[in-house]
């Protein structure tokens, strides 16, 4: 089966000529949870935008449903959901009423009180908008973005604002939107929620795809970190040769040191042992694998440094 979304050298240029994305190529095939991730003003939304057709791209093509989501529209929006950054609702109606209207607009809506069910809103359906909570906004906002039971679902940062049970709750329904055959689009600044919902993910930086595919892709091959605090009386000097540990970086903050390492049981078990020998703790002993935060920063540094 053909892919789903197809974005080939995307470009979008704003007025005044900043090039905000900047020749981006991916795919998301049926079914698949693909999710954006990058610094702010990496490109994500605007990159979305083209995907959901709201603006034409600059350069390069995109097809959603095998459509030109831009062009071809009215094929593709029925197909679609999309739960915008800012939803913008009226203010002064309630849930129901909101999710009434917008039903009017969609075909084939499910029914008001599943779709608030299935967000979690059943208990404020006749609360004015106005007074919902930033995080019951975000809910309203994907109860409208699921109404049409869309075959492709665009969510652009879904749990800004929710409190960690409600996030919870967000990752179970798109979870199991992705499990019945939904195919989701996601941007986020969580990186534990691409961790916990993304088959594959891009890493976006300054416009373009710095890294790309699944998790355990873009996090093999950089260093896992150790920390500590130096104990009282030593010297960074004082430690073996970080070299010899397989350490191929370090830093030092007040007592504080940090090690990164390509070879994490080696450097571990070499420092541990060096403090067992000198009969010394190593208060705040911290050591961690490779993260795809780890990753994330690491891109953002080289990337940064790159452009310097
Ligand atoms: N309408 C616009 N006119 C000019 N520049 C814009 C416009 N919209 C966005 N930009 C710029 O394009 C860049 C990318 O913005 P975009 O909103 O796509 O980033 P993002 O990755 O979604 O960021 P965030 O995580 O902060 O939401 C930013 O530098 C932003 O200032």
């Amino acid at each position: 089966m053909t892919d789903v979304i197809e974005a080939e050298g995307l470009r979008r240029t704003y007025r005044g000529g900043f090039e905000a994305v900047r020749g981006i190529s991916f795919s998301v095939a049926p079914g698949e949870l693909f999710a954006l991730l990058g610094t702010n003003g990496a490109g994500k939304t605007s990159t979305v935008e083209l995907l959901e057709g709201l603006a034409p791209p600059g350069g390069g093509a995109v097809r959603v449903l095998g459509h030109d989501p831009y062009r071809e529209r009215a094929a593709v929006r029925p197909r679609i959901g999309v739960m915008l950054q800012e939803g913008g609702f009226p203010s002064d109606l309630t849930v129901t009423e909101t999710v009434r209207m917008w039903a009017g607009c969609t075909s084939g809506a499910r029914p008001v009180g599943e779709a608030l069910e299935l967000v979690g809103l059943t208990g404020r359906a006749g609360t004015r908008v106005k007074l919902l909570s930033g995080g019951e906004k975000r809910r309203l906002d994907l109860a409208l973005a699921l109404l049409g039971r869309p075959e492709v679902l665009f969510l652009d940062e879904p749990t800004t604002g929710l409190d960690a049970e409600g996030r919870r709750e967000t990752w179970k329904l798109v979870r199991e939107l992705r499990d019945s055959g939904t195919t989701v689009l996601l941007t986020t600044h969580y990186l534990e929620e691409a961790e916990q919902l993304a088959d594959r993910l891009a890493i976006l930086h300054q416009g373009r795809i710095a890294a790309e595919g699944r998790v355990a892709d873009v996090v093999a091959g950089r260093p896992a970190r150790i920390s500590f605090d130096l104990p009282d009386g030593y010297h960074l000097g004082d430690l073996p040769p970080l070299g010899q540990l397989g350490v191929t970086d370090h830093e030092s903050v007040g007592r504080t040191v940090r090690l990164r390492t390509n070879a994490l049981q080696e450097s571990a078990t070499g420092l541990l042992l060096w403090a067992q020998r000198a009969g010394v703790e190593l208060r705040g002993l911290d050591v961690r694998s490779a993260s795809l935060e780890e990753a994330f920063l690491e891109i953002a540094k080289e990337e940064k440094e790159q452009t310097a």
